[in-house]
């Protein structure tokens, strides 16, 4: 079993594979999954508030989510419980499945789901006192059909208590898609490690209490498949505040002075969007780096020095846009000779000049890059630039963003974010900070899912916030784009959630979020929980 790294599909399906070579055979497995999600069933029936005589009725689907099902009811039958079977998509269709309904002890009650809720299948799921949802696990994707819809609503509207098998039906393991349909368990028992679509919004909101246990899988198969998709190592960033200070914020010299913690050069904003070179220069600042120059147009730079007074800033070029022209790239570069990062992109516009500018910056810049919203959509025509790039070069793309910077649809991307953002770094040597509800950092071979935050980040300036302070921890320390990007993600979520426990999340501005970072980031510093 692996307890702090999550899987994806692909690699639970590669881990059942070299396990079969290794000498443990997919029924062996199955064999130990029934088991297991019987002995949970069990200790259900014996919680509090559950019957003298519970009654578990196991819903089936065809695969082998269906198969663990029916090992399940085997084991149940045995413990002297009152167990029945659904079969609801017709027969088992694999192999392993089928030889575990041949070996469905004859005593345990079968039915067949039909779609009609006046039949035996309807009232076994609302008479009984437990519901195991084997109806579909890993192998699901796309939509719940008609045929099978009156099942899953009648389901979610009478079942008293479910227990899903590996995953809540109609999610998808892969993408943490899920309709509306889709199976809300009370318990989800999961097989060997936590597949990624559970931690992924809308489908961890399916699982209720995830339970990872044990199958028998060889140690020997988590590893050295040759699967380009077994190079990810994934791990769910879910940090105490205790840990997150501890582990990930620097120490401060009390002799230091501005130059010890950077100076960060920020190529953004234009004429229509001010607001966001001043979103992100403020949260450079307040996640502490040393100095911050403002390269911009020269209305940017009028409207913000009037406020922004702990910026250096650099009137740039601009043309009829509003937007900085290329004729800049220069200049900027030789701002960079005593910097230490770069950001490029929060309010950038996006213009033929800006694509010139973007790809000439990625090129020579000799610090770490951080690029942004349109500093990402000016370097897609040019992408291959970045296997000229002389330093480090982090990009921090929403959904929309990453399928441009992979040239497929967003839906697309939508379908399996980890493995785009994945093929993205390793393609190009870079960290992808792929943003969501939930946000995945790839890096070199390992990948974190950061969850923390909620819907007081749904609002424009999240991202601005985010990247400058990502590129304020570039800045001021030489440590990995891993672990500073996981810090940023970390404490801009918390502080949301934080702020969010007083005041609604409609209501929370980016602003109110920056004015509380000091306050939180001390709280981090004083290393309490
Ligand atoms: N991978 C492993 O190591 C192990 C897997 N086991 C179980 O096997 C499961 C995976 O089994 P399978 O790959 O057979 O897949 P499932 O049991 O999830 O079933 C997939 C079946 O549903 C169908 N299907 C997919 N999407 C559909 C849709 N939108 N509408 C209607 N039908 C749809 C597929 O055609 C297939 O027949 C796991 O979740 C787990 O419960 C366990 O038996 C133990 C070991
Ligand atoms: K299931």
């Amino acid at each position: 079993m692996i307890k702090d790294r999550i899987l994806t599909v692909d690699q639970m399906i590669a881990c059942e594979r070299r396990s079969e070579e290794l000498g443990v055979p997919a029924s062996e497995l199955m064999a130990a999954a029934g088991e297991k999600l019987a002995g949970h069933i069990l200790s259900e029936t014996m919680a509090d508030g559950q019957p003298d005589t519970p009654e578990v009725v196991i819903l089936a689907g065809k695969g082998n989510n269906g198969g663990d099902g029916m090992v399940a009811a085997n084991h149940l039958f045995r413990s002297g419980i009152s167990v029945r079977v659904v079969l609801c998509c017709g027969n088992p269709a694999t192999e392993t499945a089928h030889g575990a309904f041949e070996k469905l002890n004859k005593s345990i009650e079968v039915m067949f789901y039909d779609g009609d809720t006046t039949h035996a299948w309807a009232k076994a799921i609302s008479e009984s006192t437990i519901v195991v949802d084997c109806i579909f696990g890993t192998g699901f994707s796309g939509e719940i059909g008609r045929e099978l819809q009156p099942l899953f609503i009648h389901l979610n509207t009478y079942a008293r208590r479910v227990i899903a098998c590996d995953i809540p039906s109609g999610v998808d393991a892969r993408s943490g898609q899920a309709g509306v349909l889709a199976v809300t368990a009370d318990i989800t028992v999961t097989m060997h490690a936590k597949k990624l679509g559970m931690l992924l919004s809308p489908a961890k909101y399916f699982c209720g209490k995830v339970i990872v246990d044990d199958i028998g899988i060889p140690a020997a198969a988590n590893t050295g498949d040759p699967l380009m998709e077994n190079e990810i190592y994934a791990k769910a960033s879910m940090l105490s505040d205790e840990q997150l200070g501890k582990k990930f914020l620097t120490s401060r010299k009390p002799w230091a002075h501005k130059g010890t913690f950077g100076k960060l050069v920020c190529v953004c904003g234009s004429d229509r969007y001010v607001g966001a070179a001043g979103i992100s220069a403020t949260a450079a600042l307040r996640m502490g780096v040393g100095l911050v120059e403002v390269c911009s147009t020269e209305n940017v730079v009028r409207s913000l020095s009037a406020n922004l007074y702990e910026c250096i800033f650099s009137t740039m070029k601009s043309d009829d846009s509003g937007c900085m022209t290329s004729d800049n790239a220069e200049e900027i570069l030789s701002r960079l000779e005593d910097a230490k990062a770069l950001l490029v992109g929060c309010g950038l516009g996006h213009t033929p000049e800006t694509e010139k500018l973007v790809a000439e910056l990625v090129e020579k810049s000799p610090v770490p890059v951080i690029l942004d919203a349109d500093g990402i959509n000016s370097l897609v025509p040019n992408i291959d630039v970045l296997l000229k790039k002389k330093s480090t070069v982090i990009l921090t793309p929403h959904p929309g963003e990453l399928a441009k910077l992979c040239g497929v649809s967003q839906e697309e991307v939508l379908s399996d974010r980890l493995r785009y953002a994945y093929g993205l770094s390793k393609k190009y040597g870079i960290t992808i900070v792929s943003k969501s509800s939930e946000t995945i950092v790839c890096c070199a071979d390992r990948t974190e899912v950061i969850t923390a935050g909620n819907t007081a980040l749904s609002k424009g300036g999240s991202g601005d916030m985010l990247a400058g302070m990502i590129a304020s921890l570039t800045a001021q320390t030489k440590r990995s784009s891993l672990i500073n990007c996981i810090l940023a993600c970390m404490v801009m979520g918390r502080c949301a959630e934080v702020l969010s426990t007083k005041r609604s999340e409609r209501g929370i501005l980016t602003r109110d979020i920056l004015a509380y970072m000091p306050f939180f980031l001390k709280h981090l510093e004083s290393g309490e929980e």
